[in-house]
C-alpha cells in the first residue's frame, strides 16, 4: 500500500472571514493594492472532501452551488493541480465542495475552498508539505487564501498575503446579511481607484485601536475602530446595501459595515442574544436574501 492509499477520502472544514480593518493603498504597477487587512475568521464553513479518482473532477452542493465554476478555474481544483505539480504526481482526485459561504460575497469562500483542497490533498496524498510550503502555495492562489489556511485573527500586509497572527480575547458575535447577487472583487477595487482618482491615497497602516480592541475582547471598542476603505466602492456599485446597513443599525448593531469587497454586510452585536435579535429584525426587513449569525475568531482549515 502506498501512502496515497492511506485514506479513502479526506474532509477539511474551512471558515469564512470578515475584515475588521481594510485599509487600501494606491494601485501598484502589478494591478494589486497594498493593504492593511485585519482578518477575523468566523463560523460559517465550506467543507471540502477529496477522494481518489481517475481524473480531476469538481462537484459542489449548497444554496449558491450554481454560481461556482466546476472547471479547472475553481480555486479548489487550482490548489490540487498546484500541489500535484510540485510533487510530480497527477491531480487525480474528486473534489466535492459543500458550500455554505456565500459566493462572490466578500467572505473569501473561494479562498476557503482553495486552502481546504490544498490541506485535504496534502493529507490524502501524504505529501507532507510544511506549513510554509502550504502558505506559499496559498499565496500563489490568491491574496486571501493564506488567511483561510490559518484562521483566527491576523493582519495581512502586502496584497494581504503576508500574515501576522493577532491575539484575541474571547469571542465576537456577528450577524451577516447575504445579498441577492454577488460583487466582483476586481470590479470593486477598480471602483475604489475611480472614486479616489483625484485623492492622495496614503500607504495603509494597521490601526492600533483595532488591534487593541481585538486583544481586549471589547466589542464596543471594536465597533468604534472598524473601517473598510472598499465600502464606498461597494455601495457605489450596489446602492441598496445602504438600506441593509441602516436596518441592522436600527436593530441594535454596535456597528454595520460591508464585509471586504461585499456585498455581504456585517453587523457586530454586543452579545449572542443581541445577535439573535438583530438577525430576526434584519430577516423581517426583507432587505437581504438571507441572514446568518456567526462567532469569531475560529480556527482555520481543519481536517475533520
Ligand atoms: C477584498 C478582499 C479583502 O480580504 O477579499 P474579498 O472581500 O473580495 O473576499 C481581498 O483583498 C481579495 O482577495 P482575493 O479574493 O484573494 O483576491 P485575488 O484573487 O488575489 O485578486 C483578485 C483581484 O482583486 C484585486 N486585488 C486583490 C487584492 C489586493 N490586495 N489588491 C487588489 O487590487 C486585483 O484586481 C486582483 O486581480
Ligand atoms: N471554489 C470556489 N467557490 C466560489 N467561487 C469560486 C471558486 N473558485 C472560483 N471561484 C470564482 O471566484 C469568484 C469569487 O468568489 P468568492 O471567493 O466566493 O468571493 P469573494 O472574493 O467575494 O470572497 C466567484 O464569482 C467564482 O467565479
Amino acid at each position: 500500500m502506498t501512502e496515497s492509499e492511506t485514506y479513502v477520502s479526506v474532509t477539511v472544514r474551512v471558515p469564512a472571514k470578515v475584515n475588521v480593518q481594510l485599509s487600501v493603498g494606491p494601485a501598484r504597477p502589478d494591478g494589486y493594492h497594498d493593504l492593511a487587512n485585519v482578518f477575523l475568521a468566523v463560523g460559517l464553513y465550506d467543507e471540502i472532501t477529496v477522494t481518489p479518482a481517475d481524473t480531476l473532477r469538481v462537484t459542489c452542493a449548497g444554496p449558491d452551488a450554481a454560481q461556482v465554476p466546476l472547471d479547472r478555474g475553481n480555486l479548489a481544483a487550482r490548489a490540487a493541480i498546484a500541489l500535484a505539480e510540485r510533487h510530480g504526481r497527477e491531480p487525480a482526485v474528486h473534489i466535492h465542495i459543500d458550500k455554505d459561504i456565500p459566493v462572490a460575497g466578500g467572505m473569501a469562500g473561494g479562498s476557503a475552498d482553495g486552502a481546504g483542497a490544498l490541506l485535504a490533498c496534502d493529507a490524502l496524498w501524504g505529501t507532507g508539505a510544511s506549513r510554509d510550503e502550504l502558505l506559499a502555495l496559498c499565496a500563489d492562489l490568491g491574496s486571501d487564501v493564506p488567511f483561510s489556511l490559518i484562521g483566527g485573527a491576523a493582519l495581512g500586509t502586502g496584497r494581504g498575503e503576508k500574515l501576522t497572527e493577532l491575539a484575541v480575547t474571547g469571542t465576537f458575535h456577528w450577524v451577516f446579511a447575504m445579498a441577492p447577487r454577488g460583487l466582483s472583487t476586481p470590479a470593486v477595487f477598480r471602483e475604489f481607484d475611480r472614486l479616489g482618482a483625484d485623492a492622495d491615497i496614503p500607504d495603509p497602516v494597521a490601526s492600533q485601536a483595532v488591534l487593541d480592541a481585538l486583544a481586549s475582547g471589547d466589542p464596543g471598542a471594536l465597533a468604534v475602530a472598524v473601517s473598510n476603505d472598499l465600502q464606498p466602492a461597494a455601495l457605489s456599485l450596489f446602492p441598496e446595501l445602504a438600506d441593509t446597513l441602516a436596518a441592522g443599525r436600527a436593530a441594535g448593531a454596535l456597528t454595520a459595515l460591508v464585509s471586504g469587497s461585499g456585498p455581504t454586510t456585517a453587523f457586530l452585536a454586543g452579545d449572542a442574544d443581541s445577535a439573535t435579535v438583530i438577525a430576526s429584525v434584519l430577516r423581517a426587513s426583507g432587505t437581504s436574501a438571507s441572514v446568518r449569525t456567526a462567532e469569531g475568531p475560529v480556527p482555520g482549515a481543519t481536517v475533520v
